[in-house]
């Protein structure tokens, strides 16, 4: 018993997890395949032990909670509840089979669940008033009235002026603008959304309405929540007077009567989910009358009258065209299958690792096979198999050969399934392993393009990360033969190399790319030790002790310390005065003492942690969100909610440039 107690509090402890990131941040870190598996477990346990169900279980509650700094919330006057999955025919069977039992003659609607998130618009006397998101489904909810407006699906004025009229619908994002959205994100060197369901919550929660303008989202209009001044007594009578209103309602939908009808229209959704513009998650299956649904109600979730069947993932078919290979960081060749595209969770798909020679052969994968490919986590396309049936009749089994594709020179099999180019000179090495060096998670060195590295390579000014700081000397140069652009942008360029050398060394270690140790390792490493001539003098031992290490990294940050190249490598950082231990933190100063700072957006100078720093060492404390207490809200690049939320409490808000002075007085 006690056992079954503590594997449903670690089911709920990380399906809570999981939801603050999809419904709060709108950020999620597995797919939804995965995640109803975790869902699936604590209701069986749940069902088998009632005992232990708890009213906070998210079994019990819809996932989200409503979120705004800016006091925003709005109650719900309607409640706005999650649904009843389903996953097997059985399932849909037995709902529909209880569902005749309870009522007389119960009439069906069967329609496409769309993957977006929902809101609810209300009208009084004929114009919209409001548009509230879910939030915690029950209580409250977000006002998001200012980026309803500027979605051209949502009808503003209704042709009736009924005194009150709330519907509830699913903002959502078609395919091709959510594409255009993250070809701009990608321009602009921002975070891409996984999906567009993503970049619709993400968006429409947001607080700038001309960003939601930007990126077009739709709406489709699924349930009536409330009416007055005319009678509707049906879902489908609710359609067609919302029709009428000039809104769009969500198309094609099915009225069933028997089970038989009811799957039938369940596979005609799900045939025809590829070929829509938008993404769908499933069917909703929903008792048409009123009354009826009134008589069954709700628990404190889902209401009674309905269920959703989820399909299974999306897998399409393609023709795969070519097995590209190409030379990784660690001189480690990757074959990449490269099919016809194909649109799989709301984007265009056309490439898909394969891993290394053994995954190659355990598909037996071959150029011109017809395969099939999903996507793993929604996000990371996959390769599942290869239909042997389409196989053409002269294909050859595929082999990764014995030279390397970019330099020739010899491939290497190593006790695993990885064949590496053995020459550590190798220009694809050394490409990749600038482009770590000086990408976000390691010494983030603006505008230092993958286009300005392959040429610098090609043209003999970069051979390994250092001679990035060795630059300046060949400016002249550089600008004479237009490598980095002009005058103007090679200098950007050289500045903000330059500037790079303060880092955090966090960053440098980060991004010397040692096999196994990334930004979290690196932080680790550096926290133990503060600089880098102590970690080289630590033994493998003593590495091991520094938290999150384990004995396979610990040996390879030895080696990688203890290696002639290497520190030939790190003697070329510290001659060119790269920062290499950590600044003491101590206080310089009290001039902040007292004084609490609040940052918010994006800093053009300087990062988040590097400002906190900064306010640590004057005496001054850096705090996540604002209150009362807060003194200054340090108001960077597209600010969002805490600015509003500094306003509203009459906190004083300051620029970067404000701020910076701050720190130069006296
Ligand atoms: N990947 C993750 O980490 C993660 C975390 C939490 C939830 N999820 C996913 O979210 C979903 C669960 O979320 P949920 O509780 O919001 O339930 P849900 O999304 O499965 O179903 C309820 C929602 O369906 C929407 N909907 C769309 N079309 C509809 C229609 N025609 N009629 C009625 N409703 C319609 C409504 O907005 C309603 O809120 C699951 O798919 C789950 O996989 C994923
Ligand atoms: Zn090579």
């Amino acid at each position: 018993m006690e056992d079954i107690k503590k594997q449903i509090d670690e089911l709920k402890k990380k399906i809570l997890y999981h939801n603050d990131l999809y419904y709060n941040q709108d950020n999620p870190e597995i797919e939804d395949a995965q995640y109803d598996e975790l869902m699936r477990q604590l209701k069986k346990l749940e069902a088998e032990n009632p005992e232990l169900i708890t009213k906070d279980s998210p079994t019990q509650r819809v996932g989200g909670v409503a979120k705004r700094e800016a006091g925003v919330l709005v109650k719900h006057d309607v409640p706005m509840l999650s649904l009843q999955d389903v996953f097997s025919a059985e399932e849909v069977e037995t709902f529909v089979d209880n569902m005749q039992k309870e009522l007389d003659n119960p009439e069906f609607v069967v329609e496409e669940k769309i993957d977006g998130l929902s809101l609810a618009l209300r009208y009084v006397d004929g114009e919209l008033k409001l548009a509230v998101t879910r939030g915690d489904g029950v209580v409250q909810g977000e006002d998001v009235t200012a980026n309803a407006m500027q979605i051209k699906d949502i009808k503003k004025k209704l042709k009736e002026k009924l005194p009150y009229f709330e519907v509830r619908g699913e903002v959502y994002m078609t395919r091709e603008a959510f594409s255009l959205v993250n070809e701009k994100q990608e321009l602009l060197g921002k975070r891409l959304f996984a999906n567009p369901r993503n970049c619709a919550a993400g968006t429409l929660r947001q607080l700038d309405s001309k960003i939601t303008k930007e990126r077009n989202l739709s709406m489709f209009i699924f349930n009536l929540q409330k009416v007055e001044g005319i009678e509707l007594k049906s879902h489908t009578q609710a359609y067609d007077f919302m029709h009428k209103q000039g809104m769009k309602i969500i198309h094609s939908y099915k009225v069933c009567k028997t089970k038989e009808e009811v799957l039938q229209a369940i596979e005609e959704i799900g045939n025809r989910r590829g070929d829509l513009d938008y993404d769908i998650d499933g069917a909703v299956v929903k008792i048409n009358d009123f009354a009826q649904r009134e008589k069954l109600g709700a628990t404190s979730k889902v209401p009674k009258w309905a269920i959703a069947y989820k399909y299974p993932p999306e897998e399409k078919e393609t023709k795969l065209l070519n097995i590209e290979l190409s030379v990784g960081r660690t001189g480690r060749i990757t074959p990449t299958a490269v099919f016809e595209p194909v649109w799989l969770c709301g984007t265009k798909v056309e490439r898909a690792t394969l891993h290394n020679q053994d995954f190659i052969d355990d598909l037996d994968i071959r150029i011109g096979d017809t395969i099939k490919v999903y996507k793993s986590g929604e996000i990371i396309p996959k390769v599942r198999c290869v239909i042997k049936e389409k196989r053409p009749q002269d294909s050859k089994p595929f082999i990764i050969g014995d030279t390397c594709p970019v330099c020739n020179a010899h491939t290497i099999r190593d006790d695993k399934a990885d064949i590496r180019c053995s020459n550590p000179h190798c220009p694809a090495q050394i490409e990749r392993w600038i482009i770590n060096f000086v990408g976000r998670d390691a010494m983030d060195i603006k505008g230092f393009g993958m286009m300005y590295i392959k040429t610098l390579i090609e043209n003999g000014y970069l051979k390994d990360p250092a001679d990035i700081y060795y630059l300046y000397n060949y400016r002249d140069e550089l600008i004479e033969k237009g490598l980095i652009g002009k005058e103007k942008n090679t200098d950007k360029l050289l500045n903000a190399i330059e500037k790079s050398k303060q880092n955090a060394p966090w960053r440098l270690l980060t991004g010397l790319g040692i096999l196994n140790i990334g930004k979290s390792a690196s932080r680790s490493l550096i926290n133990h030790f503060h600089s880098f001539d102590d970690i080289a003098k630590a033994t493998e031992e003593e590495i091991k002790q520094v938290a999150d290490i384990g004995e396979i990294s610990a040996k390879l940050v030895y080696e990688f310390f203890h290696d002639e190249e290497n520190i030939a490598l790190l003697n070329k950082l510290k001659e060119a005065n790269v920062n290499m231990a950590e600044e003491k933190t101590e206080k310089t100063s009290d001039k902040f003492q007292g004084l609490t700072f609040v940052l918010t957006g994006t800093l053009e100078t300087m990062g988040r942690s590097e400002a906190s720093e900064i306010i640590q060492s004057l005496g001054g404390k850096a705090s996540g969100s604002v209150s009362k207490k807060t003194s200054y809200v340090i108001a960077g690049a597209n600010a969002g909610s805490k600015l509003i939320k500094a306003e509203s409490l009459g906190v004083k808000i300051i620029t970067e440039q404000e701020f910076l002075a701050m720190i130069k007085e006296n």
